[in-house]
Order: structure tokens, then C-alpha cells, then sequence
């Protein structure tokens, strides 16, 4: 495990390619952050949330972002994602520069390249295991044809194929979590992110989650991202970060 806080990044010259299009080689620069800030209005009083965030995330690899709460986890997590934009610097995702990107082209990269997870599940209730898995690629626009196969090779890979038809009310809190995974994964992201997975489960789902994810680095070559409270966790990281008060600090 490495603990990083600010790296400086090198930083390419990335012309405005189209959602879709990657460049070649994105070893090092698969997710970039530089300096960046994020602020919100709260009536006429401005609340600096990110101080001035540099890291990298590299591919096939399980990061973690530690901190306290509040600290701007789910805030970056949301920029990394394109999910919001920074207020300020820079977030290149395999090549492409995301905090420039219209509502339109970050819709469009959420779809085909990135899945997320979070703290709560978000299952549909009435539809099974399979059906929450098989949704998620009618909605990221995969061919019928292929949804059989991904979602029993989705469940497969969370350990699930047993449960497939059973609706989330018949599983325990780590299964549903499964589930979850299983559906931010059915579009193949290349970026898994993950805000506190493990937070309502106990310590023995929470290590059951981690085990999951690993497999899925080792068998989809996913970069998984998540934020976690849980210091039992961190030992399992490749890399973790460790935020306080809207910046990135040393151990
Ligand atoms: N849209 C918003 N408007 C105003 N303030 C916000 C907004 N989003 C986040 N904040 C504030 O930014 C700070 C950081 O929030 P964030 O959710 O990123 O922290 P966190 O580290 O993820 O916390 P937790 O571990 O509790 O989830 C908090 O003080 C929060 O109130």
C-alpha cells in the first residue's frame, strides 16, 4: 500500500476530443487532478469545499479516500465522476478534460465508462437481483443479445449466481451491496467509484465487499475509487489518500 497526498501531475496537451474518443497510451494519466477547487453558495456566503486537490488515480488499481466527515470525499468522488464540475484546475480522464466538458459529453462518458456506487444500495425493490443488473444495461444502451450473458458473468463475479432471482427484501445488507456492484459494473466502466460501499455493513460483509472489488480489478482490469470512514479498510487499498478540511494531507 502507498499513502500519497499531493502529487504533481504532468500535464498533456489535450485538445477537446468527443466522449468516446481516448488517447492511446493512459498508463499514468488515466485520472488526473490538478489544483482543483470546488466552492458552493450558501445564500451570499461562499463555502470553499476543495482547497486545491492534485492526485492521481491509476488504472487496475483499488484507491481509497480516507477522512473525516466533511472533509470533501463526496465531493471529489462527485468531480471524478463527472457528476459536477471543479470550480477551479483541472480532471483529465483518459486523456479528456472533464472540468471543460458540456452536460452532454459527461452524460455520455458516465454512461460507457464509469459506474457508481453507493453507501445505500439504490436497488429497485420490486425488480430481482437480475432484473436490477439487466436495467442498468438497458439504460447504458448494451444489445438485448448480450444482456443475458453479462448479467449471470456480473452476479458470477459478486458471488451471487444463487441469489439472481431473489428481490432485494430476501438479502442480507452486504448481498444487496453485491447487487449494486453488479449493476456498476454490467457497462464495463473503466472507473469504478464507490462512496463509503461498506458503510452499513458489518466488519466481515465490509472485508467481503474489498475481496469483491479485487476480483473484479483482476478480471475486468477496473480502477476502483471509494471512500471509506473504516481504518480495518485501508490496509486493503493500493493507494490511499487521506483528506482534511478540503485538502490533501500526509499521514
Ligand atoms: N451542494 C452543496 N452546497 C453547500 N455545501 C456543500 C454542498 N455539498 C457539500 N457541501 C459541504 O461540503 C463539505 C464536504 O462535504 P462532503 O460530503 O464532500 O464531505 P465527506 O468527506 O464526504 O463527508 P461524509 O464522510 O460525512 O460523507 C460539507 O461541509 C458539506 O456540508
Amino acid at each position: 500500500m502507498t499513502i500519497l497526498h499531493s502529487v504533481k501531475p504532468p500535464i498533456q496537451d489535450m485538445a477537446a476530443p468527443e466522449a468516446g474518443a481516448v488517447l492511446k497510451s493512459e498508463g499514468a494519466s488515466f485520472l488526473q487532478v490538478n489544483d482543483v477547487r470546488k466552492s458552493f453558495m450558501s445564500g451570499s456566503r461562499k463555502i470553499e469545499v476543495l482547497k486545491g486537490i492534485g492526485l492521481s488515480i491509476a488504472p487496475s488499481k483499488l484507491t481509497m479516500l480516507r477522512g473525516r466527515s466533511g472533509s470533501g470525499k463526496t465531493t471529489l468522488l462527485n468531480l471524478l465522476g463527472g457528476l459536477d464540475r471543479p470550480t477551479e484546475g483541472e480532471i483529465y480522464f483518459r486523456g479528456r478534460p472533464l472540468h471543460a466538458w458540456s452536460d452532454k459529453q459527461l452524460t455520455t462518458v458516465r454512461r460507457q465508462e464509469i459506474g457508481f456506487i453507493f453507501q445505500s444500495f439504490a436497488l429497485l425493490p420490486l425488480l430481482t437481483a437480475w432484473e436490477n443488473v439487466e436495467l442498468s444495461l438497458r439504460l447504458a444502451g448494451i444489445p438485448r443479445a448480450e444482456w443475458k450473458e453479462r448479467v449471470g458473468r456480473c452476479l458470477e463475479l459478486v458471488g451471487l449466481t444463487k441469489r439472481a432471482f431473489h428481490h432485494p427484501s430476501e438479502l442480507s445488507g452486504g448481498e444487496q451491496q453485491r447487487v449494486a456492484i453488479a449493476k456498476g459494473i454490467a457497462h464495463k466502466p473503466k472507473l469504478l467509484l464507490a462512496d463509503e460501499p461498506t458503510a452499513e455493513l458489518d466488519t466481515q460483509m465490509a472485508a467481503r465487499i474489498i475481496a469483491v472489488f479485487r476480483d473484479i480489478i483482476e478480471a475486468e482490469q477496473t480502477a476502483i475509487c471509494m471512500t471509506t470512514h473504516d481504518s480495518t479498510l485501508w490496509g486493503a487499498a493500493d493507494v490511499v489518500y487521506q483528506m482534511a478540511d478540503g485538502t490533501l494531507v500526509p499521514e
